[in-house]
C-alpha cells in the first residue's frame, strides 16, 4: 500500500487533468499566487513562471524518487514551447517561427491540438505547460487506449502533434502516421542554471504584456472515458481551469516539511487493487504500509461509487475514512463529502461552493425526490468538441448541464448517486431500480470481491435483475444464486433480488476502472 506518492499542495492545472492522469507515483508541492485578474493570458501558467521566479529551487513535481524545481519545470516547458512553435504543423497557422527567448508575442500555435502521451511525470507536466505557452490546446491521451482508441481520439480532435516520450515514441509514430498529425519526443526535465532563471523573470514581463489567449479561449480537451458511448472531447478553457484554484487550504505552520505528501486521491478499483496487495505482504510490510498510509492528511476517492466494505477495510487499516466525491469529466468536481464533519458511506456529500445544483424529474419540472442531477459550476466546459447539438442537448435553462446520472438527497442533504440513468437505472415490472444499490449490497457478502448489476431485458418484466460476480481469492465455496438471493432477501426489497448469476473470474473495467455495462449487456445477450 506504501509505493503511491500523491501530492501534497496541487498545482491547480494538474486538478484539471482527467484522473488516470493523477495515479499513485506523481506527488507535487504547490504554493500559489493569489489575486491575478482573471482575463489575461494563461493565469496558471504566470502562476507557475512566478512561482519558478521567486523560488525557483522549490519543489514543485516529485515523481518516480525526482524532485523537479519550479525552474526545472519552466525552461523545459519553455523549451517545448519552442519546439512546437518551429515546428512544421501542418494544420496550424504558425504565424511566426522566430525564438520565443526573443519574441514570445510572435510564437503562437492559435489553437493547435497538442496531444500529450506520456506516464505521469515531470515531462507531461511540462508538456502541458509548454503547449500553453505556444497558444496550443493540449489533449492528454490515455496510455492504455489501444491503437483505434487513440486514433478516434487525435481524429476527432484535429491533433496536429503528439508530444510523447522515448518509451512509446514507436508506437506514436505509427499511429501519428495514420492520421497524417507529426510526432515530436517530450525533452526530460532537466536541472537549470541561472540563466534560465534570469530568462524565467523575462517571461513573466513578457507574458504580462501579452493579450494573445482570452480566459474563454479552450486549453484542455479531456475525453471522456467512453463509458456509455464513443468518448467525447469535453472543451475547457482557461478561465474554468483557473477557477479550481486551491487556496492556501495547507497551513504553513511548520509541522511539516515542504517535500511532505499529504494527499492521495484515487478511484475506488485503486483502492481494491491495494487492498489486495496489503492481503499478500509480510506482516512488517504491512505495518509499515499502514503507518505510512496513515500520516497523509486526506484521502479521496471519486469517479465511481465506493462500495462500502473497501470504505471500512481502508479506515480499519489506514485510520483515513475516504472522502468520497462526485464529478465529472465536464466540470471536474460538484459534490464532496465535507473535508471536516460527516462523511457519510453511500453518498457523495453536497455541492462544492459556488456549484449550483438542480434535480430534474421526468416531466421537466424540478424535483426533491429522484431525478436527473444538472450542474451548473464555474468550472464548467465550454463544449463538446465539433459536436454543438450534442452540447446544446446537453444543457437546460440557465446554463445547468444534465449530467445524466440519477440521484436523491438523503434527510441530512447528502446526495446519493443512484447511478447512470441510461445504464445503472434498470425497469423491472413496473418499478425502476438503482443497479448501484443492489451492488452495494452484494459486494458486502464476504465471497465477493466484485459485482456489477444490469438490467436484463425479459419479456414478462421488461428487465430482470442479473448478477456477475468475481468472487474473493482462494474463496471455499463459490457463492450460487440460491446463496446470493438468500443474502440479498435479508436486505432488499424482493423485487430488487438478482434472478440471474453469473461467476466470472474479472469484469472488464475501462482505463478509470468503470464498467461499460451497455457493453456487457450486448455481450450476455448473444
Ligand atoms: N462518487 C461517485 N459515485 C458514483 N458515480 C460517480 C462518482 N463520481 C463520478 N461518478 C460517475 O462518473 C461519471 C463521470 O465520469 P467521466 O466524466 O469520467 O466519464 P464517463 O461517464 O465514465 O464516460 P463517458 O461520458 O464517455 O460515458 C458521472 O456521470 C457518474 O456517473
Amino acid at each position: 500500500m506504501v509505493p503511491f506518492k500523491a501530492p501534497n499542495r496541487l498545482v491547480p492545472f494538474l486538478r484539471s487533468l482527467p484522473r488516470w492522469r493523477q495515479p499513485p507515483g506523481l506527488s507535487l508541492s504547490y504554493r500559489f499566487i493569489s489575486g491575478a485578474s482573471p482575463n489575461i493570458l494563461m493565469e496558471v501558467v504566470k502562476a507557475t513562471l512566478k512561482r519558478a521566479s521567486a523560488a525557483h529551487d522549490s519543489v514543485a513535481i516529485r515523481a518516480e524518487n525526482n524532485c523537479y524545481s519550479y525552474t526545472q519545470l519552466v525552461s523545459t516547458a519553455c523549451n517545448i514551447c519552442d519546439q512546437l512553435c518551429s515546428s512544421n504543423l501542418s494544420n496550424t497557422e504558425c504565424r511566426d517561427r522566430t525564438s520565443l527567448h526573443t519574441n514570445t508575442e510572435s510564437k503562437n500555435l492559435h489553437g493547435a491540438r497538442v496531444g500529450i502521451l506520456a506516464r505521469p511525470s515531470a515531462e507531461f507536466v511540462a508538456g502541458i505547460l509548454g503547449t500553453w505557452l505556444s497558444g496550443g490546446v493540449a489533449v492528454p491521451l490515455a496510455l492504455s487506449y489501444p491503437e483505434t482508441e487513440l486514433l478516434h481520439v487525435m481524429n476527432d480532435s484535429d491533433i496536429s502533434i503528439v508530444l510523447s516520450t522515448q518509451e512509446h515514441q514507436e508506437l506514436m509514430e505509427k499511429v501519428t502516421s495514420k492520421c497524417s498529425s507529426n510526432f515530436s519526443l517530450l525533452p526530460s526535465v532537466e536541472t537549470a542554471g541561472n540563466e534560465e532563471i534570469h530568462f524565467i523573470s523575462n517571461m513573466i514581463d513578457k507574458m504580462n504584456e501579452s493579450r494573445q489567449i482570452e480566459g474563454e479561449d479552450p486549453a484542455l480537451i479531456l475525453y471522456t472515458s467512453g463509458t456509455t458511448g464513443k468518448p467525447k472531447g469535453v472543451v475547457h478553457t482557461h478561465k474554468g481551469i483557473l477557477s479550481q484554484r486551491w487556496r492556501e487550504s495547507y497551513p504553513a505552520d511548520g509541522s511539516k516539511s515542504d517535500n511532505a505528501i499529504t494527499l492521495f486521491t484515487g478511484v475506488p478499483t485503486m483502492y481494491t487493487r491495494l487492498l489486495q496487495g496489503y492481503e499478500t505482504m509480510e506482516p512488517d510490510l504491512k505495518t509499515a504500509s499502514a503507518f505510512a498510509a496513515s500520516q497523509l492528511r486526506l484521502m479521496m476517492c471519486g469517479s465511481s461509487a465506493l462500495p462500502y466494505p473497501v470504505m471500512k477495510h481502508w479506515e480499519e487499516i489506514t485510520g483515513h475514512r475516504l472522502l468520497e466525491r462526485y464529478g465529472m469529466t465536464e466540470f471536474v468536481m460538484a459534490l464532496s463529502n465535507p473535508l471536516h464533519g460527516t462523511r457519510k458511506a453511500g453518498t457523495v456529500g453536497q455541492p462544492l461552493p459556488r456549484v449550483e445544483v438542480k434535480i430534474v424529474g421526468e416531466d421537466g419540472t424540478i424535483s426533491d425526490g429522484v431525478g436527473e442531477l444538472c450542474v451548473r459550476s464555474p468550472s464548467q466546459f465550454k463544449e463538446y468538441w465539433k459536436q454543438p447539438k450534442v452540447t446544446q442537448e446537453s444543457f437546460i435553462d440557465g446554463g445547468f448541464f444534465k449530467t445524466g446520472d440519477t440521484v436523491m438527497v438523503d434527510e441530512d442533504g447528502y446526495y446519493i448517486i443512484l447511478g447512470r440513468s441510461n445504464a445503472d437505472i434498470m425497469k423491472v415490472g413496473g418499478y425502476k431500480l438503482s443497479a448501484l444499490e443492489i451492488e452495494a449490497v452484494i459486494l458486502e457478502h464476504p465471497s465477493v470481491s466484485e459485482c456489477c448489476i444490469l438490467g436484463m431485458q425479459d419479456e414478462d418484466y421488461g428487465e430482470v435483475v442479473c448478477a456477475i460476480i468475481v468472487p474473493v481469492e482462494d474463496v471455499k465455496k463459490v457463492i450460487g444464486l440460491e446463496e446470493l438471493q438468500k443474502w440479498s432477501k435479508e436486505r432488499l426489497a424482493p423485487y430488487k433480488i438478482p434472478t440471474k448469476l453469473f461467476i466470472w473470474d474479472a469484469i472488464p473495467r475501462n482505463a478509470m476502472g468503470k464498467v461499460n455495462k451497455k457493453e456487457l449487456k450486448k455481450l450476455l445477450q448473444h
